[in-house]
């Protein structure tokens, strides 16, 4: 193992690292609150600036799985579509089934220059996770409590107020509400049998109000729904604790652009539309656990350089003071001083624990853990 891998491991290189990322991020957050009276002057600039400020938090773990992981992204797509992304408003539907499979998706972003402007419908909760949740709010991220009955108008408001977005962004849906578990397998594919539906081996049976509710409000912003179909090479159960300790994964996304003009208005059609979309991605699937690819040519997408330099920049502007302080510590510090910084040291490790955890589908929610009661309406 090289020194660099060893390293990797340290527990202390992953507190200086939750440490910038801290720092920086409730700098970043501040500077956010501050740019609230713009919003009342001139709402366009203040998006703008936004965007650029979530970029400075969001492109950090970027750098993490890029950089400091070595995490490889392939790019499956039909290279006709390649040119159009980024370059438009786009709806993505993902498969939710990895704890990483969020900052997969922000790696994509990042490589296509929209991770700044990218928006997700995220449950409610995460809005109070510091400094992501946080961030989150001034981007105008769509937050739901997967309760249609409240969801239904706070969402379609949301969704409006992206209509006249200053910036091309990707809007994030990960249809199936929650992450897969055997458990949420097998209850949704109750449902799919007693709604007639196909049974889906490698997806959760996908709520399609959301997606619905969306196209309905974006038509006209957004042009395209990007299908991506995400897996991990040798079986893979990637995990952000992974991430962290420098274990590199690959990971392959299969992208196919389709036109937003082909979804149907009617809101049963666009729901069917779903669900076959759905049973295509369940194909795709079975083919990656077969063969080990995804039908179609491979792009090549290098990495970009700007995450890391971010990282280094918030980086320097943190540690530096944080090394003075240290200093000052070992030669004037009083057992009492040191005490006190220790403790800091330990409720920053137990932030890092606590925010992991957020990632991790052993916690997920008890969402979709049982059948919610049939709708008709
Ligand atoms: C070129 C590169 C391309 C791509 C790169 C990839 C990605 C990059 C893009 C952007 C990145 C941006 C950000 C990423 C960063 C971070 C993201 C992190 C996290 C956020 C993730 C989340 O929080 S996911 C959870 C929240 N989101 C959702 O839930 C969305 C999906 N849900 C819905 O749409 C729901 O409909 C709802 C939330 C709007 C409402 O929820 P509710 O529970 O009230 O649902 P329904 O009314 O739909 O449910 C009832 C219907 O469902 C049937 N039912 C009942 N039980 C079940 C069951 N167990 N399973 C399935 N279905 C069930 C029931 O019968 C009802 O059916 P109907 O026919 O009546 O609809
Ligand atoms: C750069 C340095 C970084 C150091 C490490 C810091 C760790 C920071 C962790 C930030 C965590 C932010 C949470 C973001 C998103 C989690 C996404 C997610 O997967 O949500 C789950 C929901 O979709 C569904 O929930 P469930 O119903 O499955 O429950």
């Amino acid at each position: 193992m090289g020194l660099l891998q060893l390293l990797k491991g340290q527990f202390l290189c992953h507190l200086l690292i939750f440490y910038v990322f801290l720092v920086s991020g409730l700098l970043v957050n501040l500077l956010q609150l501050c740019t609230l009276p713009l919003w009342a002057l001139n709402r366009q600039l203040a998006r703008r600036i936004n965007c650029r400020l979530g970029y400075c938090i969001s492109s950090q773990m970027v750098a993490l799985l890029e950089w400091w992981s070595g995490t490889e992204c392939t790019l499956y797509t039909d290279p006709e579509s390649y040119p159009r992304y980024g370059k438009e408003n786009a709806i993505v539907i993902l498969n939710h089934n990895f704890e990483i499979d969020f900052l997969c998706g922000w790696t994509f972003c990042e490589r296509f220059g929209v991770l700044g402007t990218s928006k997700v419908m995220a449950k409610k909760e995460l809005a109070y996770v510091p400094l992501i949740g946080w961030m989150w709010y001034f981007q105008e991220i769509v937050f739901c409590k997967r309760k249609w009955e409240e969801d239904r108008r706070t969402v379609a408001k949301s969704l409006q107020n992206l209509r006249d977005y200053p910036e091309n962004f990707w809007f994030l849906l990960f249809c199936e509400g929650t992450r897969f578990t055997e458990k949420k397998h097998k209850i949704s594919m109750e449902v799919a049998e007693s709604k007639g539906l196909p049974k889906l081996k490698h997806h959760l049976l996908p709520r399609t109000k959301g997606f619905c509710v969306t196209v309905q409000n974006l038509r006209g912003t957004v042009t395209a729904v990007y299908d991506s179909t995400l897996n991990f090479r040798n079986k893979e159960t990637p995990t952000l604790r992974g991430v962290l300790s420098g274990k590199k994964y690959h990971a392959d996304l299969y992208v196919r652009r389709i036109p937003l003009d082909s979804v149907p208005e009617d809101e049963a059609e666009c729901a069917a539309w779903l669900h076959k979309l759905y049973q295509e991605k369940d194909t795709f699937q079975e083919g990656y656990t077969q063969t080990g690819r995804f039908p179609g040519p491979v792009v090549n997408l290098p990495r970009q350089p700007w995450a890391l330099l971010n990282w280094l920049f918030w980086a320097v502007l943190v540690l530096g003071p944080l090394i003075l302080l240290l200093l000052q510590l070992l030669q004037t510090g009083s057992t009492l001083t040191v005490l006190c910084s220790l403790a800091v040291c330990i409720a920053v490790s137990g932030a890092v624990h606590w925010m992991i955890g957020q990632t991790e589908i052993n916690r997920a929610s008890s969402y979709g853990n049982k059948q919610a009661p049939l709708n008709n309406n």
